[in-house]
């Protein structure tokens, strides 16, 4: 059984009278521990399905089941526990929490939320979670917007990781960083995989990045899966007339890890 299985997904937005398909007929799988990256255009419908898949949104058609439940039909208490396991990092952590907030603030939350652990014990929690992503403790007390780029991203990925989820989506999570912060950013995400067996749906304009990380890639066109396969072969050597006009425009494709 797969971790994630998403059949016929289907989402459309209407806007000014018009409807606009933004996401028609998309199936995929990822199996526990793997990276599968979406990559396409902009307005390919990247995000749509990013935000399908952890139900922030709804789809108009389609099934998605997760960890062998039917995603879409869970409700109430169960849902909780599910929204436990499948985690998210997006590209501006600034957007994404209360600036003002402090980092121990936005590690506690999920912590809290999902009963990960008693109150008396979340400090401790707290400082194993910033260990783990090569972050002092010491920074704990310190504002969101008082740490550099690189150190929001790892908080994120602390607070992602903090419930201790199967999968991950990662929505053009490091495009924001430097490349030599990018690299980094990789390599923890990679090690995390690694250890903790963890699956990223990975969003990104990037091939290069894609290339060096991806298991597996879904190439989009105008919310249609225009092709996908082993994420070095389809960047390598790519048949859809999407695939080559990416790559073609694709900076200097790194050929192994950043
Ligand atoms: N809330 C919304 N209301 C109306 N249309 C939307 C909404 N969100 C996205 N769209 C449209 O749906 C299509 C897919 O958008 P989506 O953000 O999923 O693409 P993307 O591939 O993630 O793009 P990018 O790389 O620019 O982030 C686009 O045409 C977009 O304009």
């Amino acid at each position: 059984m797969s971790l994630l299985t998403v059949s016929n997904l289907t989402k459309r937005y209407s806007r000014g009278g018009k409807t606009l398909a933004a996401v028609s007929d998309v199936s995929f799988h990822i199996e526990p521990g793997e990276t599968l990256a979406l990559a396409g255009p902009s307005g390919s419908g990247k995000s749509t399905i990013a935000r399908l898949v952890l139900r922030l949104i709804e789809p108009d058609g389609g099934r998605i089941e997760f960890e062998g439940d039917d995603f879409l039909a869970l409700g109430g208490s169960a849902l909780r526990a599910r929204r436990a396991r499948v985690q998210m990092v997006f590209q501006d952590p600034l957007a994404a929490f209360n600036p003002r907030a402090t980092v121990a603030r936005v590690l506690d939350d999920p912590l809290r939320i999902h009963g990960v652990a008693p109150r008396t014990e979340r400090p401790r929690r707290i400082a194993a979670l910033l260990e783990r992503v090569g972050l002092a403790a010491d920074l704990a007390p310190r504002a969101i917007h008082e740490i550099s780029g690189g150190q929001r991203q790892r908080v994120a990925i602390a607070r992602a990781i903090a419930t201790k989820p199967s999968l991950i989506v990662l929505d053009e999570a490091v495009s924001a960083l430097d490349v030599s912060v990018r690299g980094q950013i990789l390599d923890l995400l990679l090690d995390l995989q690694r250890e903790e067996r963890i699956a990223y749906l990975f969003i990104s304009h990037d091939l290069g990045v894609v290339r060096a990380v991806a298991h597996r890639v879904i190439l989009l066109d105008a919310g249609r899966i225009a092709e996908s396969g082993d994420a070095r072969t389809v960047i390598d050597a790519p048949q859809s007339a999407i695939g080559k006009a990416l790559v073609a425009a694709a900076p200097r494709l790194n050929r192994n890890r950043p």
